[in-house]
């Protein structure tokens, strides 16, 4: 299998790798180790120079298509039950390849979303890297609905990746990297070797469809470099189609685009908070900005928007629907209604008075750029 060397990716301890549906599926017609023997060669060697590294894995749906007789991906439920065939196949691909347990973790938004849920994968997650078995996460397509879904295994790599306190992420495409256009439209594409912050003017390079059996196309991996690198956490785009790519890799070298992380990263509450968390209502205020250590109090309050409980995430924007911050309200839309409307016989500026605040500024993520 190959011609990796023993030499360590540099300064990497904990690494999540994202593979797509095209690695593993091209077909459509079940999985193939074609493409995947390099990658598994690669989580070996990475494992032996004490990596630890956690797999994300597309592919239920292209690996489940070829059991139904029309196998329709816009049919939402043919496309559920296509994941659900398809993940069997899948895993039992990735296990055949590795001498060490794997273990199946299959998430949605949902779960992510809520803090509680959020720490218990955390938990499980370390435990199983501390036994030395390999996670293997797939979103859990077969039970989502539209609310409840990352939607694409790019971003759902990234908050693995935040997850899992990583400090890398690699991400495998069918191209080598970030180009200046699409290279697949573009004969004079440039590839980008190096991305420092993700722009708009970054964002509008990415253009035109999705590999065949893909997703989410450049679009979604630009966004998981936003939340990965947000974090802290190095990540490339690679080409994982082209063997050479793990080498250069594990040889410390660049072989793709590289996404350098934030100097001064968020803290675990506040990334989640940022990337992760539903927001549940919204707080329209006045003010141009927000800073981290704001309390909002109800005078300040314009309009609530949705209906949350006490606990939950809302976003506080303000007239001009800017997007200010996300912070845990510490009322539920229910009360927060109650006390800011003039309520006949009600004396609600008293119990304004007597409220504590609204947002507590250990519990808000600010929204602004690098
Ligand atoms: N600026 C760009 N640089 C690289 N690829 C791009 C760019 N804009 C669009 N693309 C498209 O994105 C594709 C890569 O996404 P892909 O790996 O297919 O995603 P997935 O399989 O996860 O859905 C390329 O094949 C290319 O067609
Ligand atoms: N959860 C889906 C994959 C979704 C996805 O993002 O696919 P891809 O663009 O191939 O990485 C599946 O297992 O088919």
């Amino acid at each position: 299998m190959g011609k990796i060397k023993t030499v360590s990716l540099h300064n990497t301890k904990r690494l999540v790798i994202k593979v797509g549906s095209a690695l593993i599926a091209p077909r459509e017609d079940g999985c193939k180790t074609r493409y995947l023997l390099d990658i598994a060669q690669f989580i070996v060697h990475a494992r032996s120079q004490g990596i630890e590294v956690l797999l994300v894995s597309s592919g239920s749906v292209a690996a489940g298509a070829h059991h139904f007789k029309n196998p329709d991906r816009n049919n939402i439920a043919i496309k559920k039950a296509m994941a659900a065939a398809g993940q069997m196949d899948m895993m039992s691909t990735w296990d055949r390849f590795f001498d060490f347990p794997s273990a199946q973790l299959l998430m949605t938004h949902a779960d992510l979303r809520d803090k509680e849920r959020y720490n218990s994968i955390r938990l499980t997650l370390f435990s199983l890297l501390d036994e030395g078995i390999l996670p293997i996460i797939n979103e859990n397509d077969a039970v989502t609905t539209d609310d409840l879904r990352v939607g694409d295994n790019d971003n759902l790599s990234a908050m693995v990746a935040a997850a899992a306190d990583a400090d890398t992420l690699v991400i495998c495409s069918d191209v080598d990297g970030l180009f200046d256009k699409n290279p697949n439209t573009h004969n004079d594409a440039k590839l980008i070797k190096e991305v420092n912050s993700i722009t708009p003017e970054i964002y509008a390079m990415t253009s035109g469809p999705v590999s065949g059996v893909g997703t989410g196309g450049m679009k979604t991996k630009l966004e998981a470099a936003e939340k990965a690198t947000s974090h802290g956490i190095m990540t490339y785009i690679i080409n994982g189609f082209d063997e050479t790519t793990f080498s250069a890799l594990l040889q410390g070298d660049n072989p793709g685009t590289l996404f350098t992380p934030f100097d001064k990263p968020m803290e675990e509450s506040q990334h989640w908070m940022t990337h992760t968390a539903a927001e549940y209502g919204e707080l329209v205020v006045e003010s141009e900005r927000i800073d981290k250590t704001d309390e909002l109090n109800c005078k300040e309050i314009l309009s609530i928007e949705g209906e949350f409980s006490a606990g939950e995430t809302v976003l506080i924007k303000n007239t001009k629907g800017q997007r200010l911050a996300k912070a845990s309200s510490n009322y539920s839309s229910c009360l927060l209604h109650f006390v800011t409307q003039n309520t006949v016989g009600v004396n609600t500026s008293q119990m304004q008075r007597s409220m504590g605040p609204i947002i507590s500024n250990n519990d808000i993520a600010v929204l602004e750029k690098k």
